[in-house]
């Protein structure tokens, strides 16, 4: 499902972020990416999204070369994969329906096929009673279970994390920890940077750790491994 080759990324300002990564992940996966802070782990997370670019290095998600993919795909890229982020990345100005919907009308679904996906995968997360409310009328709880509802409202092979416990209270990260575990459950691949050492420790999954730009621990079941 996902293919690194000897991954290099060096910012404009001269910070390698990635010193020649190699890591496959199959599809079905469940994979944490843990490591100090400044590590690597969004550079690793944003790759996979082509929000970044490798400096040098191959790469592939789902079959497609994201080294060498020209900026106007980028969108077609995006609309095979889901995205949650710590900060959920609601649109303020549309209602819980909205924003879920608005995945599929760019891809111009008929409305009735609309209605109807966003409405099972919005009872899916438990929030079909609040699809009138608007992001500012949400819990942090409900926010980031609307923004996986968007991210799998597609039917992505893959959904990628970037910390997306981080501004959750322990026990909605559990809430939220549940419903990956039920889409990953789907066969759906996940891939999550986390700081959360409860949780990797708890819900067991393949542990892939990154420091200095570097894998240097890869283990299935594998635990967090540093101290917070
Ligand atoms: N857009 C950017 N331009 C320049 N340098 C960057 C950029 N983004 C990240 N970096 C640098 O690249 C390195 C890796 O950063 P990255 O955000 O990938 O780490 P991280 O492991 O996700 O850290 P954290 O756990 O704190 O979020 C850091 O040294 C950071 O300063």
């Amino acid at each position: 499902m996902i293919q690194m080759k000897n991954v290099y990324k060096k910012y404009p300002n001269g910070i390698v972020a990635l010193n020649g990564l190699n890591v496959e992940i199959d599809q079905g996966e469940f994979v944490y990416v843990v490591g100090p802070s400044g590590a690597g782990k969004s550079t690793f997370i944003k790759m996979m999204y082509r929000e970044e670019r490798p400096t040098s290095g191959q790469m592939f998600v789902d079959g497609i070369d994201l080294a060498t993919l020209k900026n106007k795909k980028v969108p077609m890229l995006r609309r095979q994969m889901g995205v949650v982020f710590q900060d959920f990345k609601l649109l303020p100005r549309l209602n819980v329906y909205e924003n879920v919907a608005f995945a599929l009308e760019v891809i111009e679904e008929s409305p009735s096929r609309i209605r109807e996906r966003v409405l099972d995968v919005l009872d899916m997360v438990g929030l079909k009673h609040k699809a009138r409310m608007f992001p500012t009328e949400l819990s942090g709880g409900e926010a980031q279970r609307v923004s996986i509802a968007r991210s799998i409202v597609n039917k992505p092979k893959v959904v990628i994390a970037d910390e997306p416990t981080g501004n959750l209270d322990p026990e909605t990260a559990w809430d939220i920890m549940n419903l990956f575990e039920k889409i990953n459950a789907t066969g759906t691949t996940i891939l999550m940077a986390t700081h959360n050492k409860e949780i990797v420790n708890t819900i067991r999954h393949r542990v892939i750790a990154i420091e200095g730009g570097l894998i240097v621990r890869d283990v299935d079941g594998g635990d967090y491994g540093y101290e917070s």
